[in-house]
């Protein structure tokens, strides 16, 4: 790993009740570097998140970013997550919600900045609408730019795409990822597609069923930005079969135990 790790997992793991959900597990992320998490479903991706944004309290091991608690990258609006229902607030506007997020961080409302981001995801001339009058896309849109606006250090997003058709999907992953890029986020993202991975990212890691284990840690070190015909490129459909691959490698390595319970 060439850049400096901003997130370190170390011996981080979760059980809920008698339910283990994350084994033990140490992990470093490269400073501006995307990260796709993909896994069964169910196998402790989002609790990973959770624990990463200092929603949930490890059961042993920690998470540091640059250095300290993620409680403090999040108290310095430095972290910002956008998940898979954008709980957008139905009252504001694409704006009022946007600019909620600055002042929740403390950071100063620049509301030419704010335009100008509005514009950037794809949503000109709808700042001042309310999310019940937009697609489920545009909410998605609106999510990330109310993620991005404070320039997080951190931004972790669950499916940020999931909720959307196939067509607005695919425009999604070309349009985002070059704005987080810039903005030298380091980025975690969970998906449910291997190609949407692969698209977005510059390292893949695979999860085992639950307890989470990562069985395959895949770089993907092809050019940006990604069009969407990338994915008939043949080192594109490489990355896609090897993650595709160790997917089904560690759900083999649950089923026995599943079948045993
Ligand atoms: N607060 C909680 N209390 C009890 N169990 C929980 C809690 N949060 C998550 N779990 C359990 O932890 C396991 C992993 O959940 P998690 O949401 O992290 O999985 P995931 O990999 O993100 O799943 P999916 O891909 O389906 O979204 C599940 O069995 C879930 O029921």
């Amino acid at each position: 790993m060439t850049e400096p790790a901003e997130i370190v997992c170390t011996g981080l793991a979760k059980s809920f009740g008698a339910t283990e959900v994350v084994r033990p597990t140490d992990l470093a992320f490269a400073a501006g570097q995307t990260t796709a998490l993909v896994g069964p479903s169910g196998c402790g991706k989002s609790t990973l998140l959770r624990l990463v944004a200092g929603l949930e309290t490890p059961s042993a091991g920690e998470v540091s970013i640059a250095g300290a608690p993620p409680a403090e990258t999040l108290r310095q609006g430095a972290l910002s997550m956008a998940f898979q229902d954008p709980s957008l607030l139905p009252w504001r506007t694409v704006r009022g919600n946007v600019t909620l997020a600055l002042k929740l961080a403390r950071q100063p409302v620049d509301a030419e900045a704010i335009s100008r981001l509005i514009e950037l995801v794809g949503l000109g001339g709808f700042g001042d609408t309310r999310p019940a009058a937009l697609s489920g896309g545009m909410r998605q849109r609106a999510a990330i730019a109310r993620a991005m606006v404070t320039r997080p250090r951190v931004l972790l997003l669950d499916e940020p795409f999931g909720a959307v058709d196939e067509l607005t999907r695919q425009q999604l992953a070309e349009d985002l990822p070059p704005l987080w890029e810039a903005r030298g986020a380091t980025t975690l993202l969970v998906t449910h597609s291997v190609s949407e991975a692969v698209m977005l990212s510059d390292r893949v890691l695979v999860f085992s069923g639950r307890p989470a284990r990562v069985v395959a840690d895949i770089a993907v070190p092809l050019d940006r930005p990604r069009r969407a015909s990338l994915s008939t490129d043949p080192a594109f459909l490489a990355r896609t079969s090897e993650v595709s691959e160790a997917l089904a490698a560690g759900m083999a390595e649950t089923r026995p135990r599943l079948a045993a319970q």
